[in-house]
């Protein structure tokens, strides 16, 4: 099997490339891939395969995909699938462009979520239309250490968006957060997160499927949702452990915009893999 790794804030990826779909990814196989010892290692997934090859059949709520000559087929590290990344859709994106299967600064990616515009910034930054974030309503998650009380914002995948007033150093997300399943019937990304200044949110996040990560990109526009007054524009820096995103939120939905970074190729024997 062909491979990239990339990561975007630290979150870090293993990319496939199928443009025909004729890999068998199978969940073992994905969990074996991210396996940070007998494996590559990364938080997820990002399968490269045309859209016209994709062989699921996309919900109603990402038709818009069928635009979108190339399809971003997120796993989790735990082989089971999601809707959409944030972060993994710049890599996804950095990689078209650096493997000459994009042109230009401006074309569509294809997710569960629907088409996400993409938009390559001057300094090498980029930018993705995240669609509208939706906030459903109050949550709670319980952690090692306690429970914490927050916002269930759907970013076309499910998070939970808790504000928190002590330091997150201290908060022990070692843990999968336990979660009701009446709220949360598909589990979810649960982020803890801080007002540091005027305009400027710190976030941890443990993620479905992963564990803690140091970085989410989906998650990085629900707390900018989250923190923003409804009816409200707003543009929210946010640190993560693995660097700094920034969240556009206006009438139109929200963007987000950073880093996105090809590191390496290569051949992997899938027959090794544990
Ligand atoms: N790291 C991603 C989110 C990946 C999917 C998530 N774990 C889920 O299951 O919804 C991001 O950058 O958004």
């Amino acid at each position: 099997m062909r491979f990239a790794k990339g990561h975007g804030t630290e979150n870090d990826f293993v990319i496939l490339p199928d443009p025909d779909g004729s890999l068998d990814l199978t969940r073992e196989t994905v969990a074996a891939l991210c396996d940070r010892r007998a494996g590559i290692g990364g938080d997820g997934v990002l399968r490269v395969v045309r859209t016209r090859a994709l062989g699921e059949v996309l919900p109603e709520s990402a038709a818009s995909s069928a635009s979108c000559e190339w399809f971003m087929d997120y796993r989790n590290a735990d082989g089971g699938i999601a809707e959409m990344c944030g972060n993994g859709v710049r890599v996804f994106a950095r990689y078209l462009i650096e493997s000459g299967l994009a042109e230009g600064t401006s074309f569509g990616v294809g997710t569960r979520a629907g088409a996400r515009h993409i938009t390559v910034e001057a300094n090498g930054d980029i930018t993705v239309d995240m669609g509208r974030p939706e906030v459903m309503g109050k949550g709670s998650a319980g952690l090692a250490d306690g429970t914490v009380h927050g916002t269930r914002v759907s970013v076309g995948n499910p998070h939970l968006a808790c504000p928190v007033d002590r330091p997150l150093s201290e908060i022990d997300l070692s843990e999968q957060p336990r979660l009701d399943a009446a709220e949360f019937p598909e589990g979810a990304n649960v982020e803890v997160f801080t007002e540091t200044a005027p305009g400027a949110l710190e976030m941890r996040v443990y993620e479905r499927g992963a564990a803690e990560t140091r970085s989410c990109g989906t998650g990085i526009v629900a707390v900018a949702a989250a923190a923003t007054p409804p009816g409200e524009g707003a543009t929210w820096r946010v640190r993560v452990l693995g660097g700094e995103c920034i969240v556009y939120l206006d009438a139109d939905g929200a963007r987000l915009r950073g880093p996105a970074v090809i590191l390496a190729e290569g051949d992997v024997d899938g027959a090794r893999l544990g």
